[in-house]
């Protein structure tokens, strides 16, 4: 699914509304039916609704639905909101429309009017600003905002919570809506995704008002929201194909009191597709991997405790490294001595990221096609502090571009960034996974999924959608406390076959 920016929003609006044909009312309408869709799964007829509308087009859909939940035997309550000079064509038309509905409590709020009593029972429903916001709410439409902020009732947001800019909050510093629930239109806002909004987005949906699909197709943009409709194609096997067609990995992983880092990725490359794994270990761990992944040939190394001797590399295809090494200085070179002699895409984590943060040249040496898996802080170590993910964003995708690499931006919504600059962010997944090991896992299925032949892109957006989704599976078992990095590699097959039952 694609993610526009609000002008490019407003043009394919525009498009609709001109090539369909549709009059803009009537898309109005179309968005507030789904708005009432979307209360009516989730509240009954008992629960009284408030609704506060604003000057615009967003101010419309509110009123436009009161209308619609009125008529549907929901008890509306309208604030139609005095800001600024007038009120945009369309929030006017509907509040005509509301004449001859004497069981709709309407009422205008203005500057110098106190702030009503609203019943805790009462859902709010904010239309306040929409995708037209032009500048931070400040002066008394703050007040509004900062007065149902501070009740105790859930909030839904129609579009946007009302304050928050569609894409780019670094400099907002005016009120903004915290909504439990918001729903927009047709496409998330970039906002949604990005973690400094998590207070005000809440859980959002994006519901469609049947923009056209050819204009939709015709508008280009940097940034996807990845659904189980947009993964590549899971690949599937011959009658005749043997381990060889499946690439060889190699994983370089785990040093003393760090195995288990080494165990999970190692399971999770071969619950991936992987023909054949070889794990790269230090010594005292050889009995440990041998009975935890007995599938995975071993190669030892000369020393006792941490991976430091130089592989011979001709074998293998794909080269994962980083889980658990530890950054000790024969380590370092060690990695340092992998990277330069290694042709083939690598999948690199973790410790492997923080050594190249200290030894940038290394950067200039990667193979192409590799994928570097950074959570923030280990992305800011190999860049600069961010404060906004916003901004972090924007440079993973300078870095992809000018590097020719694959960043994986983890986190809820992991962002996938493509070496062309384009966004990915990842649809699966749950808190519960904030959990030491999950990053593991996600080498181990990158680097499976990479070794048995898909490119690094497909490999990367698969392999994060599919830990999301196996977790999401593990969790229906399992709960937030109670959920570990191995229920994730145990669902794996589930989550291949439930991405491959509807492909
Ligand atoms: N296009 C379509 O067909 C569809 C659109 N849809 C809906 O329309 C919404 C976009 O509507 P919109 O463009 O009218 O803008 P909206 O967000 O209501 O606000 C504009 C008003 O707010 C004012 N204002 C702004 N910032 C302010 C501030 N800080 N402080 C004070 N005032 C401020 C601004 O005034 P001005 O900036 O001119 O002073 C203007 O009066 C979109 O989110 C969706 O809900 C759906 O129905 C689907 C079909
Ligand atoms: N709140 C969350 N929602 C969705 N996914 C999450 C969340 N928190 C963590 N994850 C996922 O879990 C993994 C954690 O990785 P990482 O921080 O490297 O952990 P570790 O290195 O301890 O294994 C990432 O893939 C991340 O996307
Ligand atoms: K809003």
């Amino acid at each position: 699914m694609k993610i526009f920016k609000s002008p490019q929003i407003r043009e394919i609006d525009k498009t609709t509304i001109e090539q369909e044909p549709v009059l803009s009312i009537n898309l109005m309408e179309r968005a507030a039916w789904q708005l009432h869709k979307f209360i009516e799964e989730k509240f009954s007829k008992d629960k009284p609704i408030t609704i506060f509308a604003g000057p615009g087009n967003n101010g419309g859909d509110a009123v436009a639905l009161a209308r619609l939940l009125t008529d549907n035997n929901y008890n509306a309550n309208l604030w139609l909101l005095k800001i600024g000079k007038d009120r945009s064509a369309d929030c006017q038309a509907n509040i005509k429309r509301l004449e001859g509905y004497s069981n709709i409590q309407t009422h205008e709020l203005s500057d110098n009017d106190k702030f009503p009593e609203i019943p805790a029972n009462h859902l709010i429903v904010e239309g306040i600003f929409g995708s037209g916001l032009t500048r931070p709410a400040e002066g008394w439409p703050a007040e509004v905002i900062e007065f149902i902020n501070t009740l105790p009732n859930p909030v839904m947001s129609i579009d946007i919570p009302s304050g928050l800019f569609s894409e780019d909050n670094r400099q907002n510093n005016g009120a903004i809506i915290k909504a439990d629930y918001t729903v927009s239109f047709e496409f998330p806002k970039l906002a949604f995704v990005l973690s400094e909004n998590e207070l005000y987005v809440g859980e959002w949906q994006a519901l469609s008002i049947g923009l056209l699909p050819k204009t939709i197709n015709d508008t280009s943009t940097k940034y996807y929201y990845t659904t189980e409709n947009d993964l590549p194609l899971l690949k599937n096997r011959t009658k005749f194909a043997h381990k060889g067609h499946f690439g060889h990995a190699l994983l370089v992983a785990g040093s003393f009191g760090k195995t288990g880092a080494a165990v999970l990725a190692a399971k999770a490359c071969i619950r991936s597709g992987s023909g054949l794994l070889s794990i790269h270990i230090p010594q005292f761990s050889y009995s440990i991997m041998q009975s935890c992944v007995p599938e995975a040939m071993l190669v030892i190394d000369e020393t006792e405790q941490i991976y430091c001797q130089k592989d011979h590399l001709e074998p293998f295809t794909v080269v994962g490294a980083g889980p658990g090494i530890g950054q000790k200085k024969s380590m370092r070179e060690a990695l340092h001595t992998l990277i330069t002699n290694t042709d083939a895409p690598m999948v690199l984590d973790a410790d492997a990221l923080n050594i190249i943060s200290q030894n940038h040249e290394l950067m200039d040496l990667l193979p192409k096609g590799s994928i570097l898996t950074p959570h923030p802080k280990e992305f800011d170590r190999l860049t600069k502090k961010h404060e906004f993910h916003y901004e972090r964003i924007e440079t993973a995708r300078e870095m992809a571009e000018k590097q020719k690499l694959i960043v994986v931006l983890k986190g809820a919504n992991t962002a996938v960034i493509d070496v062309n600059g384009d966004v990915h962010f990842n649809s699966t997944g749950n808190p519960a996974m904030a959990k030491g090991g999950s990053g593991d896992v996600l080498t181990g299925i990158i680097l499976g999924l990479l070794s048995s032949g898909y490119d690094p892109i497909d490999a990367a957006r698969l392999g994060v959608f599919v830990h999301g989704r196996a977790a999401d599976l593990a969790l229906q078992k399992e709960s937030e406390e109670s959920l570990i990095a191995t229920d994730i590699i145990n669902h794996l097959g589930l989550a291949y076959k439930s991405i491959r039952e509807l492909q």
